[in-house]
């Protein structure tokens, strides 16, 4: 059964956990354990809400052996991927690569990329159109810094990131891309955007979408949030009528809280 936390449309709900730079191959592999057996105890059916883990590169095959060899309804993806194909790019790593690793989605835009790494919204959207080329569902990160939330210009400057991300795709791609709307203030701050900020700017990034591919494609684009979600706020999120999930840092390294997380979402569906 496909469920919304809103009945309105047709979105499933999305839980993912950002490990960032934390958990080596070894602990990656327990953590996700720990966080299956979580989940199973607690008899979380995975097709009512959706579960990724975005483990660090070097984690990515460990995970894959695990989620084949237990046959886990746990999808996984990479933190970023390259603008190009393959060649001469130390360091890079291909979407064929993450497509070959079983990868379903990636992670492109992270704020710690754009702010660590200078990428720009040109090779960001680049990164977007390879994804999808490589048959791999990116996951567009977007949303504003401190300052620009205290001038008030939050939802412009959060759009005009999601137009560059997404120029150049078609109705089919939008309406496969996720979006996450990630306020730099929130992340990792404990400063957690109240749930009306999620849905404000949701709401502004779905009729954007609209604008640019028509409402029936908007309608179909899953918008998380995120920046210091954790089990005791996520539910009160979850509950606007935009924000269909959730992309979590911190309390996805606790395997503990991340169920909660997962749980509190299923909470909501029935209630
Ligand atoms: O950046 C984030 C997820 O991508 C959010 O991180 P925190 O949940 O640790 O604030």
């Amino acid at each position: 059964m496909t469920t919304s936390t809103n009945g309105a449309f047709d979105r499933k709900p999305f839980i993912a956990g950002n490990w960032k730079m934390n958990m080596d191959h070894v602990q990656g592999i327990t953590l996700l354990q720990k966080l299956a057996w979580t989940l199973s105890d607690a008899k979380h059916d995975y097709s009512r809400v959706e579960v990724a883990v975005f483990p660090p590169f070097t984690d990515l095959r460990g995970v894959q052996t695990l989620v084949q060899g237990d046959d886990l309804d746990v999808a996984y993806g990479g933190q970023d991927l390259s603008q190009f194909d393959s060649g001469a790019y130390t360091g890079d790593i291909s979407g064929q690569f993450l497509n070959k690793l079983g990868c379903k989605y990636v992670l492109v835009g992270h704020s710690e990329r754009r702010t660590i790494h200078n990428e720009s919204d040109d090779v960001l959207n680049a990164k977007v159109k390879a994804a999808f080329k490589h048959g791999v569902t990116p996951v567009l990160c977007v949303g504003e810094g401190l300052e620009i939330r205290q001038a008030g210009t939050h939802v412009n400057h959060t759009l005009e990131q999601l137009r560059a991300g997404v120029a150049g795709l078609n109705a089919d791609q939008a309406a496969e891309l996720v979006v996450a709307y990630e306020p730099v203030w929130a992340i990792g701050t404990g400063e957690v955007a109240g749930p009306e900020d999620a849905q404000e700017m949701c709401a502004a990034i779905r009729a954007e979408l609209g604008q640019l591919f028509g409402a029936d494609t908007a309608a179909k684009t899953r918008l998380l949030y995120g920046g210091s979600v954790k089990a005791n706020n996520a539910a009160a999120i979850l509950k606007e009528r935009d924000v269909d999930g959730l992309l979590v840092g911190g309390a996805s390294l606790d395997p503990a809280e991340f169920a909660n997380i997962v749980r509190f979402e299923s909470h909501l569906v029935t209630d």
